[in-house]
């Protein structure tokens, strides 16, 4: 018997202590590594980084190398060599494309092409999936003392070769409780709230009616969006497709909306803010993800097959205007029976937006 954290627990909290600007601990089979995250760097942390007599590295994504004009040699991910003399500053604005326009010379910056970057992909999928900018710094730590370096510094330790795989998978769901919520759009609403085993957000589902599993249920996968949600942004089209879909299902008498806390197509709402500051530099929403660092869409649908999954759904009627959706339902598992096209909330605000998505990602106009 223990009550020593396991891995996805050692791995929740390494994410809140990156959030905090806690460095942890990464050990492999190949060396070790210590990472603290770009945009939480203190310069306390930084000079005790470089005072560890190592080669320091920023682990970048191939996305954010290409807008810095850097080399990336391993594929998705480039390894920066980091200046003895680099301040604070420097690692953020190279991290962080606000400035990028103003201060457009931050190198020429050297990318390492030897040794390997295993080390750094895995600190990167952290700092990702702690929805921070996706920017690391990366010093080598002797294999042989990682552990007990770990545990003079109190720093969390985590097995990398375990972790890696365990990032990818998709973490198990419990469902907590179901209750009645009586909507403008439907009095005979129950909301269900599933929570995600490995300590990251909430989803929730809202089951209109009663619908029939044995047919085709209609079926609604919606992205949380802050903005248009609750506020009422004219950026995007959220808050009039979450307000349609759900009319539609009361209409029809049954319905379920998957309600998926991925904002910000999944890099959350601070780096969706980001994204928004740099379209009002002109770059489009696409090239906005792209120039942080991040993919077009970084949404984990399988999410949202398993919620339907354990709702006892199999097919579905899709309300979407993304075939993307479609075809990770189907990988999935989920028969996409038919789509239902979403076409609501058009404004002169994002009409731009609305185009990028069918030009460069694929929506259907
Ligand atoms: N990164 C980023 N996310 C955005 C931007 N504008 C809106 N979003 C997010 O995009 C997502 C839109 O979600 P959905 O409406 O479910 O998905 P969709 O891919 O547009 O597909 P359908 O609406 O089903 O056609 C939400 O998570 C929003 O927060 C943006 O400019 N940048
Ligand atoms: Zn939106």
């Amino acid at each position: 018997m223990s009550f020593a954290p396991d891995l996805t627990e050692t791995l929740a909290r390494a994410r809140s202590d990156l959030r905090m600007g806690v460095p942890v601990v990464l050990a492999g089979p190949g060396g070790a590594a210590l990472v603290l995250a770009a945009e939480t760097l203190s310069a306390h942390r930084l000079a005790a980084a470089q005072g560890l007599d190592a080669e320091v590295d920023l682990a970048l994504t191939a996305r954010r190398a290409e807008t810095l004009k850097a080399r990336a040699y391993d594929g998705d991910v480039a390894r920066v060599a980091v200046p003895a003399a680099a301040t604070r500053a420097w690692v953020q604005s190279v991290a962080d494309p606000k400035d990028d326009l103003a201060q457009p010379m931050k190198g020429p910056l050297r990318t390492r092409r030897d040794g390997d970057a295993t080390l750094h992909r895995l600190a990167l999928a952290l700092v990702k999936s702690a929805r921070l900018l996706p920017a690391a710094l990366v010093v080598p730590l002797a294999a042989a003392d990682a552990a007990g370096f770990a545990a003079a510094e109190g720093l969390g330790l985590i097995d990398a070769a375990a972790a890696a795989p365990h990032l990818e998978r998709l973490s198990p769901l419990s469902h907590v409780v179901t209750a009645q919520v009586p909507l403008r759009a439907a009095e005979a609403t129950r909301l269900h709230i599933f929570r995600p085993e490995d300590g990251s957000e909430e989803h929730y589902a809202v089951e209109i009616g009663r619908p029939d599993r044995a047919a085709p249920v209609l079926a609604r996968l919606h992205s949380a969006c802050f903005t248009g949600d609750l506020l009422g942004s004219l950026k995007c089209d959220c808050g009039p497709q979450l307000n349609a879909a759900l009319g539609q299902m009361g209409e029809a008498g049954a319905g379920i909306l998957l309600y998926l806390n991925q904002e910000g197509r999944g890099i959350g709402l601070a780096n969706k803010m980001r994204a928004y500051a740099l379209q009002d530099q002109g770059f489009d929403t696409v090239e906005a993800n792209h120039r942080l660092g991040f993919e077009d869409d970084e949404r984990d649908f399988r999410l949202g097959a398993e919620m339907l999954r354990r709702l006892g759904v199999g097919q579905v009627r899709l309300l979407t205007n993304n075939p993307a959706k479609i075809a990770r339902m189907e990988e999935s598992g989920i028969a996409v029976a038919e789509r239902v096209p979403l076409k609501v909330g058009e404004t002169r605000f994002n009409h731009h937006y609305l185009a990028t998505k069918a030009r460069k990602s694929g929506h259907l106009l």
